[in-house]
Parts: C-alpha cells; sequence; structure tokens
C-alpha cells in the first residue's frame, strides 16, 4: 500500500503518500489506542459523492470520545478533508481511510499528554468479499473466537484494537476455504461479521442482531432499515441464534466495504436456495441506486466532493 503516487491528508497538510510515515514508537502501534472509518465515494450523475460524509465522520469523532482521544480538528475540518483527498487523487469512485492515532511522544500505557493526530487517505477499492460473492452470495464459517464483550472493548467504538478478533476470525476462515467469518457474542448469541453486519430473512421478514450482541452499530447497517420501510418489509432487530441463520430463507452481510454481500452457505450449510435470495437482490438493488445518486429521496447523503 506504501509506494504509489498520489496524496494523503496528514495533520492538516496533504503529503506525498511516499511520505505519510510515523515513528515506530508511536503509541497507538504499540497498544492499539487508536479509531478509524471506512468510507466509501461513488460516480454519480453529477460527480463522485461521498456516501453519508456527515455519519461516518461522526462516528469517528464518537469512537474517540470512547476512547478518551481528543481529535485537534473540527468535524468540519475532517470532512473537508476527506473531500480534499478524493479530488487531490482524482478518483471517481474510491474507499476512504481517516485514521486518529496517538503519537510518540512517551510510551507506557498512559498516553497522557501525547498529541493526538489525524489522517485522511483514500484508494480504489472494488468489491470487498469479490464481484462473484455480489451476485452469487459467500461462503460463512461461525468463528472459534467470540466477539467483544461490550464491557471489555467498546464495541460502539471503531476502534483500531478491536480488529485484532476480527484478523483472527477472518484468517481462521479463509485459511478452512470460506469467505469470511461469523462471531458468535459470549452468550452465544450472533453478533456480526468480522467487518460486517448480519442480516437473515424468514418468511418475509428481516431480521438483524441488536446491538446488545456487540456488533457494530453500521451505517450501512442504517441504510438497510430505510430501505426495508422504502420496500414495506418489516425490520425486527432481535438476538438471533446461529441455529435460526441455518434455516433462513436468506442472509447477507452489510459494510462500507463489503456493501450488501448475499450470504449462501453457513458451515457447510447451505442457506435457503444457496444463492442470492429475491428479497436480498431487491434490497442490493436499491441500495446501489442510493449511493449511486439513483434515488432522489436520499440524495441528502451523497456529499459531492
Ligand atoms: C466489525 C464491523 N461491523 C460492521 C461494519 C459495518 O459498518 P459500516 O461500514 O458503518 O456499515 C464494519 C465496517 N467494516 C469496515 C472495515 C473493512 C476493512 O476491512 O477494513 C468497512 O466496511 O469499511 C465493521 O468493521
Amino acid at each position: 500500500m506504501e509506494d504509489r503516487d498520489g496524496k494523503i491528508w496528514m495533520d492538516g497538510q496533504l503529503v506525498d503518500w511516499r511520505d505519510a510515515k510515523i515513528h515506530v514508537l508511536t503509541h497507538t502501534l504499540h497498544y492499539g489506542c487508536g479509531a478509524f472509518e471506512g468510507v466509501r465515494a461513488y460516480k454519480t450523475d453529477k460527480g463522485t459523492a461521498i456516501f453519508r460524509l456527515r455519519e461516518h465522520t461522526e462516528r469517528l469523532f464518537n469512537s474517540a470520545k470512547i476512547l478518551r482521544m481528543k481529535i485537534p480538528f473540527t468535524i468540519e475540518q475532517v470532512e473537508a478533508a476527506q473531500k480534499q483527498v478524493v479530488r487531490e487523487n482524482q478518483l471517481e469512485s474510491c474507499y476512504l481511510r481517516p485514521l486518529t492515532w496517538i503519537g510518540s511522544e512517551k510510551l507506557g500505557v498512559s498516553p497522557k499528554g501525547n498529541k493526538v493526530h489525524l489522517m485522511v487517505a483514500a484508494w480504489a477499492w472494488g468489491a470487498y468479499l469479490g464481484e462473484e460473492g455480489l451476485k452469487r452470495g459467500i461462503r460463512v464459517k461461525t468463528s472459534s473466537y467470540t466477539r467483544h464483550h461490550v464491557n471489555i472493548t467498546m464495541t460502539q467504538a471503531k476502534a483500531v484494537s478491536n480488529y485484532t478478533n476480527s484478523i483472527l476470525a477472518n484468517m481462521e476462515a479463509t485459511d478452512e476455504g470460506y469467505d469470511e467469518a461469523m462471531l458468535l457474542d459470549p452468550s452465544g448469541f450472533v453478533s456480526e461479521g468480522a467487518g460486517e453486519n448480519l442480516f437473515v430473512i424468514k418468511n418475509g421478514v428481516v431480521y438483524t442482531p441488536d446491538l446488545s450482541a456487540g456488533a457494530l452499530n453500521g451505517i450501512t447497517r442504517n441504510t438497510i432499515f430505510h430501505i426495508c420501510q422504502d420496500l414495506g418489509l418489516k425490520l425486527v432487530e432481535k438476538r438471533i441464534t446461529r441455529d435460526e441463520v441455518y434455516i433462513c430463507d436468506e442472509a447477507f452481510f452489510t459494510g462500507t466495504a463489503a456493501e450488501v454481500t448475499p450470504i449462501r452457505e453457513l458451515d457447510r450449510i447451505e442457506l435457503g436456495t444457496g444463492s442470492r435470495g429475491p428479497i436480498t437482490e431487491k434490497i442490493q438493488a436499491a441500495f446501489f441506486d442510493i449511493v449511486n445518486g439513483r434515488n432522489p429521496k436520499y440524495a441528502h447523503w451523497l456529499t459531492l466532493v
């Protein structure tokens, strides 16, 4: 990722991509206290637009607040930085990565007195779980790793340190030939994917784990709530067991990177017809209409760069 042309916004300045470096004694590198966002910009007929920029930027600030980090910029400055990075790198559609971290003034568990930094990078990033996955659905494994307990790590913070759990779950699943992992919470109820929220459909009703199962409050998850309302689909947030997933009619993951990715199999058990289900297809189509600016009802969610 480091050897490419382009610009990265770093603490208020645009720096050359290859020069965007930090010291090895950076506190976050050692202890993992930092926060990030995943944001996408899409090519619309009015130009390139960032999807739900305000919600993503607010979540970044909320993540920092939960981690007792004070970002030394305003929300407006960080929004402007994201727009600038897309423009400067002349990206028609892309994935943006804002990251805030604690500097290298001193080490030791307490970061008090260390500087808080922020950067924004952007790059072209296609289908996170593959084009084939978007169409046919992916194969998922229930992870042997448990999702975070809500009072051990702060699950509403998109915290750097939360992702070791995701990394291990994803690596275990892909080592065993699956595409992604689904994690259970400490009580054994379904939480979410390693980097996605989960939805299942049964008898025409759409279900998703309520946030007490430790899933991130996904912005794409919230977008699906609006889409279900528009499509007249009943949506229920509840505790979901892994065997309820086994006997569902359809299932899909959602996320900024994953977008809406159908799940065709869990633990080698076919879900529904073993391919993208009809309601999932409708929801997926509605999602892509929205993010590509084809649904005027959600024009306010798209910020032109
Ligand atoms: C654990 C987790 N849960 C749910 C979501 C969905 O949240 P949202 O993007 O607001 O709908 C994401 C986003 N995962 C990001 C990281 C992907 C990566 O590999 O890095 C993303 O989709 O950008 C998660 O990381």
